[in-house]
């Protein structure tokens, strides 16, 4: 805020209101690169999501951007470069200090046991999670408030459950630790286009019912853009754009991109 927009905030007295500062970043990332046995996959990246914003990173297979996502939930160790979330630097660069600072990650692939139904999938995010046994019920309650439709399925077994199942288990476990900024790594991967709107819509709604910062990597852009605020566009470990949506409405802007 600029001093003469704080001036112009005075009482009638003259006595300063208390001072509101710009809310911090959801996640401030500097400089980061990361690779694997040597190889560079992540270039010098730097990158800010908004608290209450859904920020949508596209790019070509293996442009980097799983790496992103795993480096900013701490489960994969940058070479160089810093982040902050909320603007506090983590206690460390793992994903149970990033959980803790309220960043959760949905992985590609969803992740969840196929032998252990969605109840024991839960119990174990809880208790990994460190949630009391008096606090658990409350937080299942407020997942299945956001996506009732696991009350149907949430005594079966995750490997006899379809793929949009599967995909509200790993992200309802994901919401179980109440995440400020959430990390969802191409959510519609094998999902038709219908499933696909029907999963992210009621996590979408969370930016506006909780300022939830939403980083979605999808492929799926239509459906996407459809709730993104600003969007990303990755090329070999660089962000190549950083715009609005409707930007890159047209599509040969978007092919001339990628
Ligand atoms: N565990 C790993 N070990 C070695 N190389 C890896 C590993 N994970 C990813 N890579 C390589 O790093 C590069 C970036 O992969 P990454 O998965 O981050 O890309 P991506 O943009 O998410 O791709 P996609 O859209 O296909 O998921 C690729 O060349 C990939 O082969």
């Amino acid at each position: 805020m600029s001093l003469s927009n704080r001036r112009s905030t005075e009482g009638p007295g003259g006595a300063a209101p208390p001072r509101r500062e710009d809310p911090a970043p959801a996640i401030k990332a500097l400089g980061l690169s990361a690779g694997y046995g040597g190889r560079e996959v992540l270039q010098d990246v730097s990158l800010t999501l908004n608290a209450g914003e859904i920020l949508c990173l596209i790019g070509h297979n293996g442009a980097g951007k799983s790496t992103l996502l795993r480096v900013l939930f701490g489960l994969h160790r940058p070479s160089a470069g810093s982040m902050k979330v909320f603007g506090e630097v983590p206690a460390q660069h793992t994903p149970a200090a990033l959980g803790a600072a309220g960043v959760a990650l949905v992985p590609e692939g969803r992740g969840v046991f196929p032998d252990l139904t969605v109840e024991e999938i839960f119990g174990l995010a809880l208790w990994s999670a460190g949630v009391p046994k008096s606090g658990q019920r409350e937080r299942v309650e407020e997942v299945l408030e956001v996506l009732p439709r696991i009350k149907e399925f949430r005594t079966r077994r995750a490997g006899t459950l379809s793929g949009g199942q599967q995909q509200m288990v790993s992200i309802g476990r994901a919401l179980l630790t109440r995440p400020r900024a959430l990390l969802l790594d191409e959510p519609s991967i094998g999902l038709a286009p219908k499933l696909f709107q029907d999963l992210i819509r009621p996590i979408a709604a969370l930016r506006d019912t909780r300022g939830m910062a939403i980083l979605l990597v999808e492929q799926n852009v239509r459906e996407a853009f459809a709730v993104s605020d600003r969007v990303l566009v990755m090329r070999s470990g660089k962000f190549i754009f950083d715009g609005a949506p409707s930007d890159l409405d047209d599509h040969a802007r978007l092919m001339e991109l990628f």
